[in-house]
């Protein structure tokens, strides 16, 4: 469903003070199909108008004419009024994008699941509602009967994609508790959009496999296909969640990779994703990658959002590890800054490079700590019947040891709490 290439735009951002930074916007743009033609910026406060002030606007409509853009994208969030004046001073037929619609149009684009599909059509109806009334206000339409109906069928459709996500089943949390009974660990691995997510869950997993998830579509999935080959330096190629089998500490665990935060999502929009969210708030373990590349303000920054929509979302803050990745591109002055920003918010962060496998064993060590964990030394009588267990040991959790006497079978094993809870009265009960 990608969009057709040769679809152009121009960037327009303003800041209240130079320099105004057009990077992210461009990524965005792109990261939505569209071809970038020119930027256009702009240094002063904002117009509660037009966003940009006239005369702004009619320069960037000069630019959409000269270069036959489609779109212009936004480097803010517009209100719908604000959208509207912009549409309205532009050639016929130009879409305007904030960043938001373009997140929108990125998710959209990437949606792969029948959920993913519904999740990002609601999100995206839910803004354009307002907007639609904005547009038609400021046209001065007074056939109000057509506007009443558009805004009704928008409204029908938003109850009826309402309605269509809860019909959906979603086994997620069931498939959850089987597997933790089955003896696995559950990591998420979240954080901003770019920061390595995917690179890290190819590093942790065992084989290319993907779990199977009752509610996936894993052979649609992007990172079904791309796998270690260089992944493409695009944001949100991860929309819906993979699920990897991997190993710390000789434990079984199961690694989810999640959708990316990007700066300033609003809420709602996070939270037509929140089922991504709540795989964190399930997990044992919690990744918050970030990008050690980054300046060190944002890097603080996003570290300091992640935490903050991780204890929204009930993680508990002793869950979480903090990666700082890519410190293949840094000095060690400039990762000892690093380190410095985040030293009060993320305790104990560790530096990594995914790309290059750096420190990744430190990582899977910090991983294993917060693993819930019980141990039990077994005493078996050494019969068929108590081969059952040993077994189940081996399988759920983790064999330390073992001792075959002539009449019992010593094991010594730890793994999840309730796993071994289980083993010690299965082996009680043999007893009996
Ligand atoms: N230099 C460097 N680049 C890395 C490292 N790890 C990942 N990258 C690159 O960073 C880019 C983003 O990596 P992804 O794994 O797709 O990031 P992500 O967090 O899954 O991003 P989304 O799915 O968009 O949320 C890719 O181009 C990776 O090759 C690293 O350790 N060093
Ligand atoms: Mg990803």
């Amino acid at each position: 469903m990608r969009r057709q290439t040769g679809t152009k735009a121009i960037v327009a951002a303003r800041a209240d003070e130079p320099p105004v930074d057009t990077d992210e916007i461009r990524a965005l743009t792109e990261a939505a199909g569209y071809e970038v033609r020119d930027a256009v910026t702009q240094a002063r406060a904002k117009d509660p108008g037009t966003y940009f002030g006239r005369g702004k606007v009619t320069e960037v409509s000069t630019r959409v004419a000269e270069t036959g853009a489609d779109l212009v994208a936004v480097d803010g969030e517009l209100t719908p009024r604000q959208t509207a004046a912009i549409g309205e001073a532009l050639p016929d037929g130009t879409a305007v994008f904030d960043r938001y619609r373009l997140v929108l149009a990125i998710f959209a684009d990437r949606a792969g699941t029948r959920r993913a599909q519904l999740q990002t059509e609601l999100a995206r109806l839910r803004y354009d509602l307002p907007r639609l009334q904005a547009r038609s206000d400021v046209q001065g339409l007074n056939k109000r009967v057509e506007k009443g109906t558009r805004l009704h069928g928008v409204k029908n459709r938003i109850a009826d994609l309402e309605r269509k996500l809860s019909d959906l089943p979603h086994p997620a949390e069931q498939h959850r508790a089987e597997r933790r009974e089955q003896g696995f660990d559950l990591v998420t691995l979240a954080g901003y959009t770019n920061a390595g997510k995917s690179t890290l869950l190819h590093r942790l997993a065992d084989d290319l496999a993907i779990e199977e998830s009752p509610g996936g579509d894993p052979k649609g999935h992007p990172d079904a296909a791309t796998e270690t080959a260089a992944v493409r330096d695009r944001l949100f190629e991860t929309l819906e969640t993979t699920t990897r089998r991997a190993t710390v500490d000789s434990r079984r665990v199961l690694c989810t990779d999640t959708v990316g935060f990007v700066a300033d999502l609003p809420h709602w929009l996070v939270e037509s994703f929140s089922e991504t969210l709540s795989d964190a708030a399930a997990a044992d373990a919690v990744v918050l990658v970030a990008d050690a590349s980054d300046p060190p303000s944002e890097l603080r920054e996003k570290v300091e959002v992640a935490l903050d929509v991780f204890g929204g979302q009930g993680v508990d803050e002793s869950a979480v590890v903090t990666a700082l990745n890519k410190v293949d591109l840094l000095d060690d002055d400039a990762l000892a800054e690093r380190r410095e920003v985040v030293a009060d918010l993320a305790p104990e962060p560790v530096p990594v490079s995914v790309r290059e496998g750096t420190n990744l064993d430190c990582l899977r060590a910090a991983v294993a700590d917060r693993l819930p964990t019980d141990r039990a030394e077994l005493r078996l009588p050494n019969r068929d019947d108590a081969m059952g267990i040993v077994s189940r040991a081996y399988d759920r959790a983790v064999v330390e040891s073992v001792e075959y006497g002539p009449e019992t079978v010593a094991l010594s094993v730890r793994g999840r709490p309730s796993v071994v809870e289980q083993l010690r009265v299965d082996a009680a009960a043999l007893d009996e």
